[in-house]
């Protein structure tokens, strides 16, 4: 059977840190938005980012997939500095990493088949029939196997995302990027996502990295939380010492109400058909 070729990168050694951050500067325009930003992401972990809305979350993010080039610092991944290689490089680099985005963004006129194999196509010369293959296969791995042929519109929420999960693996990333995961599922079906982020961890042994407001699903899956706040980190640490913070502006954080619901189903429905909070 043919298999994924190789990226024209030397494969780094095991125990290197999947992420590198060093004293990474950002500004959009005159606004500095990230601020001295240093954090190491280990091989294999579940990295959660949380902060408060405009902390600065998702421009760490775009960082970490080299989508925005720093005023000052640096971006390892997979030992590489992200903003020092050859944009071929950084096209192979990619092809470690999977993205799966809060929206799922399935294209519409695509089977979840056709979707999940765009990655394949774009990045291989594999043969159609193993496409087929393991486009079937991570369906299997997201728990929806035979959508094959469904098309997106056929979809619950949930299942968008799950499909979005199976695309952005189909590759077999080292590393895995989740922005918002469960935003915008109802708690039992996003209580069903946070399982399948730790699954895929467990299963594959890849980096998972993070993105959520959600305290909840944070404390569920994360090894370690990385807390940001006016685009510096107040702490990076496991869930227990996160929780045990004596930091008052972590405490805040925490004290906050999430957006998820409680997760007991009964109450939930119970809650919607109230019609009220
Ligand atoms: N393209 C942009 N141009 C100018 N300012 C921006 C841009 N993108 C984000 N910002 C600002 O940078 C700050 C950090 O934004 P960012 O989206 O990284 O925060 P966040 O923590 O992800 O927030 P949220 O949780 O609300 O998504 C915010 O004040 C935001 O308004």
């Amino acid at each position: 059977m043919a298999q994924i070729p190789p990226p024209a990168l030397p494969t780094p050694a095991p125990d290197l840190p999947a992420i590198e951050v060093r004293d990474l500067v950002t500004y959009y325009g005159k606004r500095k938005i990230l601020d001295g930003v240093t954090l190491s992401v280990r091989t294999g972990e579940v990295l959660v980012i949380m902060g408060g809305s405009g902390s600065g979350k998702t421009t760490l993010l775009k960082h970490l997939l080299g989508l925005l080039r720093p005023a000052a610092g640096q971006v390892r991944m997979l030992g590489h500095d992200i903003n020092a290689i050859s944009a071929r490089q950084l096209n192979a680099l990619r092809q470690r990493i999977g993205v799966a985005f809060q929206s799922g963004a399935l294209f519409s006129s695509l089977s979840v088949g056709e979707n999940i194999m765009l990655p394949l196509r774009e990045h291989t010369d594999l043969a159609e029939s193993t496409m087929r293959i393991m486009a079937r296969m991570k369906l299997e791995v997201v728990d929806l196997a035979g959508a094959e042929d469904l098309m997106p519109a056929e979809l619950s929420g949930g299942m968008i995302k799950r499909a979005a999960f199976a695309r952005a693996i189909v590759m077999d990333p080292r590393i895995l990027f989740c922005d918002e995961p469960s935003a915008g599922l109802d708690p039992v079906t996003s209580a069903s996502i946070d399982d399948l982020i730790a699954h895929l961890r467990d299963a594959t042994g890849m980096t998972v990295i993070v993105v959520t407001h959600e305290l909840e699903s944070a404390f569920k899956i994360a090894d370690r939380i990385c807390v940001l706040d006016h685009g510096r980190i107040l702490e990076i640490d496991t869930v227990e010492a996160i929780r045990r913070s004596a930091n008052p502006r972590i405490q805040d954080l925490l004290g906050r109400r999430t957006e998820r619901p409680a997760t007991d189903p009964d109450d939930y429905l119970r809650r919607l058909t109230e019609g009220g909070r």
